[in-house]
């Protein structure tokens, strides 16, 4: 059963002007979620709180990502599942003087986002013509009636969100740009909070991140160094990994059963963020449905949470994911 804190207007179909007919994406905006439906049936649903995605499917129906059966889609809190977008600041800092008031993760997952349009195009795999693409734009700024009130209080800055959403008949993108409208810098931190669907995590094999120092937050934040070719998931799994080398480097790519089934590209994110909360974990997080649910996930979080990005006026900052279905 969904919820919605406003009754909604009826849904509003459009074909896309400048494609042919056989070529239609159907799009739905309901005033409190965007869809939108490749013509091979692609689909990608964005709620318009915290822009977060909260379902993507194939051309077969089949979900990738995992949402709790108990997440709130009404806006009365962050969702659990989906793509949470995190921002100003990852986790809590309580150290850190300006973002130390805030609620863990920031405030753009629980803020309401501005549906600022869809574009199509073709798509293309090297010279090779995949299939038409489209892309949603949301947009939130300091001005916007839908910020999080009590978390814009509490980081006063002026500042512009534009985040990304672009589907093709393979791959899921999303990506954001930052800007500081203010007239002083601001320290922030981005990150994408996946929660990619799997059928059993404990047949999950995480690669691409050999050799990759990393936070162990499950072990008290000790600094460590991915020994294993391979991450796997036996327990409660909470790190933050600093991959050597350009982000753009290489994919980390999620195995099961011994099929490739997602990788993970970076653009400009330094970190990704490995999370499972087992049993124990889910048993606590009231939202988190049903229990056993972390056998279905694996959080695989892109972002730039290492060090803080310290934006001067004017300036701005990019990255983006892209999560590819292998096999
Ligand atoms: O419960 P949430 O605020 O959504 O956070 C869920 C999780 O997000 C990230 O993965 C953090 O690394 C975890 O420490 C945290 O538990």
């Amino acid at each position: 059963m969904v919820e919605r804190a406003n009754k909604p207007k009826p849904p509003t179909l459009s074909s896309t002007p400048g494609l042919p007919p056989q070529a239609t994406v159907t799009f739905s905006d309901d005033n409190s979620r965007v869809i939108a439906e490749l013509p091979t049936g692609e689909s990608v649903t964005v709620l318009l709180y915290g822009a977060t995605v909260i379902s993507w499917k194939d051309a077969q129906g089949d979900e990738k990502l995992w949402l709790s059966e108990a997440a709130k889609l009404d806006g009365s809190r962050a969702v659990r599942g989906g793509i949470p977008v995190v921002f100003p600041v990852f986790g809590t800092a309580p150290t850190h003087p300006q973002t130390k008031d805030l609620p863990q993760h920031g405030f753009a997952r629980t803020s309401r986002w501005e549906f600022l349009g869809k574009s199509t195009s073709e798509s293309q795999t090297g010279s090779a013509a995949n299939g038409p693409a489209v892309k949603l734009d949301f947009g939130l700024s300091s001005a916007a009636p839908g910020l999080d009130p009590i978390a814009a209080a509490r980081w006063p800055f002026k500042f512009n969100l534009i985040y990304s959403v672009t589907l093709t008949q393979t791959s899921l993108t999303t990506s954001i740009v930052v800007t500081n409208d203010d007239s002083a810098p601001f320290d922030c931190q981005v990150l994408m909070h996946t929660y990619l669907r799997v059928k059993d995590i404990t047949a999950v094999q995480v690669q691409g991140l050999a050799d990759a120092s990393y936070i162990d937050k499950v072990d008290g934040g000790a600094r460590k160094t991915q020994s294993a070719a391979e991450v796997t998931i036996t327990g409660e799994t909470d790190r933050v990994y600093t991959p050597a080398g350009d982000p753009g480097a290489g994919p980390v790519t999620v195995v099961e059963a011994g099929r490739p089934v997602y990788a993970v590209t970076r653009d400009n994110l330094s970190n990704v963020v490995v999370w499972n909360p087992w049993a124990d974990k889910a048993q606590g997080i009231a939202d988190f449905a049903p229990k056993d649910g972390f056998r279905n996930m694996i959080c695989i979080e892109p972002g730039a949470v290492g060090a803080w990005q310290s934006l001067e006026a004017g300036d701005a900052f990019e990255g983006a994911q892209t999560i590819t279905l292998l096999g």
